[in-house]
């Protein structure tokens, strides 16, 4: 990789789409937020959610890093994991279905699903979520849950759970996901002071005790097709306040993911890889 040009291979899960960089034997590009914000854009960029690097990490072998359409860096991404455990297993960076991910929000186990010889699917062991607001964080106690709380939020009145999966999230429950005010609650939400280094908002509707339809607007990003942490969150909050089992299909934009709450949260869904190419970076 020099400065001008370098190879990229991008990935979707749901629509969730991101571009990743190989830099196991390259570094780091030296201002990866700013790349992020280029390659993510769809007229003068290459069009994704975000930014992925494979790295070599020092609590697992692997280590990924993801940044958000608008630069910011999140703790852990999803979908972007999928798409991260298919390309290094595809590549032979590892020999094992199941293995150790280093990620921002702590060391994640995905395990890959191969279907003809190729990873079609991926399970990825999420870990516990958590509810305290330091976790988030959230403005308030820090020990204390925000479960069914009614907050003036992004000025509107909203009953809400909060959740981290590593990474902040805010669940609102509504009737009907079509009707919700997504792009215009969402990022308002998004950057009230109570969350200090923002959240994603999901806007979820339980139909039935095991299906959950849900759209997102992520924090970085706007509105995408699917959040896996954010239905990890969704499927977690549902099942706290009592409006769904713990296992469910969180129905969203992109499609379905199946999602699993024990003590871990284990969340199943697909991967593709969409395609390869050269990045030429004017700067
Ligand atoms: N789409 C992702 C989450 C990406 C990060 C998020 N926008 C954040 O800033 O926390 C997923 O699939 O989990």
């Amino acid at each position: 990789m020099n400065r001008s040009t370098f190879e990229f291979v991008k990935l979707q899960g749901l629509g969730n789409d991101y571009v990743f960089i190989d830099c196991l034997d390259r570094p780091l590009p030296p201002d990866p937020s700013d790349l992020a914000r280029r390659v993510s854009d769809r007229h003068f960029g290459v069009g994704s959610d975000g930014l992925i690097a494979v790295l070599p990490g020092e609590r697992a072998s692997l280590r990924m890093r993801m940044w958000n359409a608008d630069g910011s860096e999140g703790e852990m991404c999803g979908n972007g994991l999928r798409g991260f455990a298919k390309y290094v297993f595809e590549r032979g960076y590892v020999g094992d279905h199941a293995f150790d991910v280093e990620t921002k929000a702590g060391v994640l186990r995905p395990e890959v699903l191969v279907e003809d010889g190729r990873v079609a699917r991926v399970r990825v062991d999420m870990g516990r979520p958590r509810f305290e607001r330091g976790s988030l964080p959230m403005a308030g106690a820090p020990d204390a849950p925000c479960i069914d709380e009614t907050l003036s939020l992004g000025g509107a009145e909203v009953q809400v759970t909060c959740v981290s999966m590593g990474n902040p999230h805010c669940i609102l429950f509504v009737d009907d996901v079509a009707t919700a005010p997504v792009t215009t609650l969402g990022p308002a939400i998004e950057i009230d002071p109570t969350f200090p280094r923002r959240v994603n908002v999901s806007f979820v509707a339980a139909r039935g005790p095991r299906e959950l339809h849900m759209r997102v607007w992520e924090r970085g990003s706007g509105e995408t097709l699917a959040c896996g942490t954010g239905a990890c969150a969704a499927a977690v909050a549902a099942a706290l306040t009592g409006r769904a089992e713990r296992s469910v299909v969180v129905h969203l934009p992109g499609g379905p993911l199946e999602i699993e709450w024990s003590d871990h949260v284990l969340m199943t869904g697909p991967t593709v890889e969409v395609f390869r190419g050269v990045f030429f970076d004017p700067k």
